[in-house]
């Protein structure tokens, strides 16, 4: 596929989807404690079969409308395609992570090198390596003497199956995602390696809109691709303006027919974490809310200017509704309340993410079965329902748009 530029296509949010990145999660969410929750970002601890199960259920949506479904897991093996590539990830793996001592550096390197499977590897290094796996005696350094109650050796990564935010696919391009947290950051090495290594991408020409080393975060639950001409990103607790102005520069510069990103500031708080926690589309003018955002926004245009590299920013305090019908040109649009406008329902369901619905085609979306006041709602409106289990996957504190990656739609 050298030199594809179709490789990777996304343009909209409902665009028909062709293929989607997922990550099912694995033995990470075993390696939750409640003392680790908070730095980990979970809310509680999922029970790893179920949750499985339901994940599947999930995968099994996307295959039965057509969908391809492609893991995270096996991309990131199959990019290791020699022990040259191999053992470069494993030092940059280590590298990222807290060891100091030189001495436990070896050790953990030996221990993944032990592997025959480069994906039982890969699943290792995400599930996060106990203490007593790798040489629990050695105490080569302060650090592990200080820290001798610390039960992990390498941490394990539990929002993994989160795969909307490490990168995001925009255009035929990637945002390679710089995130908040450290414990997030590290997810984003995967998809360094899949896009630089593996065989379905290696010689295609990919731009790359943002990078895991700059320094503003940006994270894919932030950033969507409202139109062909609009995308939206939210300055939220997670996404610095610093960045969105770095990514617009390239994005609006390039030839991708992109003209408008609309900055919408947000809440900075847990249950509002990224744009599509509070916001999804669903249809050509229809999109969930958490009715909270209804009230005027503040909303930055950046649209490019003459010079190059120059931008022309507006500032604009307008309610939602009309900020979408003025920039994606429609007479009217309809947004539907998460919980139906009932404080008590919004709030719970909210905190389920009713709000975060993936589209799989334009009036077509899958949604968690626990949000059942919302989808009733949704139904109302005309909106095709997929309903997938939830009770065990909805503990991360993400919905169905921040579990899945497209990595192509067809144009509207
Ligand atoms: N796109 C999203 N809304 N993702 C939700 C991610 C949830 C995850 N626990 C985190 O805090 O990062």
């Amino acid at each position: 596929m050298s030199g594809d530029r179709r490789l990777l296509n996304v343009r909209s949010e409902i665009g028909k989807l062709k293929k989607v990145l997922l990550h099912r999660p694995g033995k990470e969410i075993e390696n939750l404690t409640p003392s680790l929750m908070d730095r980990l970002l979970f809310d509680d601890i999922p029970y790893l079969e179920v949750a499985r199960e339901e994940h599947d259920a999930f995968a099994d949506i996307f295959r039965k409308n057509g969908t391809e479904v492609v893991y995270l897991e096996d991309l990131a093996a199959e990019a290791l395609i020699d022990d040259e590539i191999r053992n470069k990830f494993i030092d940059e793996f280590i590298e990222e992570t807290k060891v100091m001592s030189d001495k436990k550096k070896e050790l953990i390197k030996e221990y993944l090198l032990s592997f025959s499977s480069k994906k039982e590897m890969i699943e290792k290094m995400m599930a996060g390596i106990r203490k007593e796996e790798v040489g629990s005696n050695i105490k080569s350094s302060l650090t592990d003497i200080v820290e001798s109650n610390y039960p992990f050796i390498t941490d394990p990564m539990p929002n993994l199956y989160f795969t909307r935010d490490p990168f995001a696919t925009i255009g035929s391009g990637v945002s390679l995602n710089h995130m908040k947290t450290v414990t997030r950051n590290r997810e984003t090495l995967f998809s360094k390696y899949i896009f630089k290594y593996h065989k379905d991408f290696k010689d295609a020409i990919i731009p790359f809109w943002y990078d895991r080393k700059e320094n503003a975060s940006i994270e894919g639950g932030d950033q969507l691709i409202l139109s062909n001409k609009v995308i939206a990103i939210g300055i939220s607790e997670r996404t610095e303006s610093a960045a969105i102005e770095k990514i617009a520069r390239r994005i609006l510069g390039s030839d991708e027919g992109f003209e408008v990103i609309l900055a919408f500031d947000i809440p900075k708080k847990r249950a509002f974490m990224h744009l599509d926690t509070v916001f999804t589309m669903v249809d050509y003018d229809k999109f969930t809310i958490h009715p909270e955002i209804e009230e005027p926004l503040t909303v930055y245009s950046l649209r490019k200017g003459e010079k190059p590299e120059e931008l022309i920013i507006e500032k604009e305090t307008m309610a939602l509704r009309e900020v979408l019908m003025k920039y994606l040109e429609l007479d009217d649009v309809r947004l539907i309340r998460c919980g139906n406008g009932n404080s008590i329902d919004a709030a719970r369901e909210q905190w389920n993410d009713g709000s975060n619905t993936l589209a799989i085609a334009p009036g077509e979306v899958i949604v968690y079965s626990r949000n059942y006041v919302t989808n009733r709602l949704l139904e109302e409106h005309g909106i095709k329902l997929n309903i997938m289990p939830s009770s065990e996957v909805s503990r991360g504190r993400g919905g169905p748009r921040c579990m899945s990656m497209p990595l192509y739609r067809e144009d509207l």
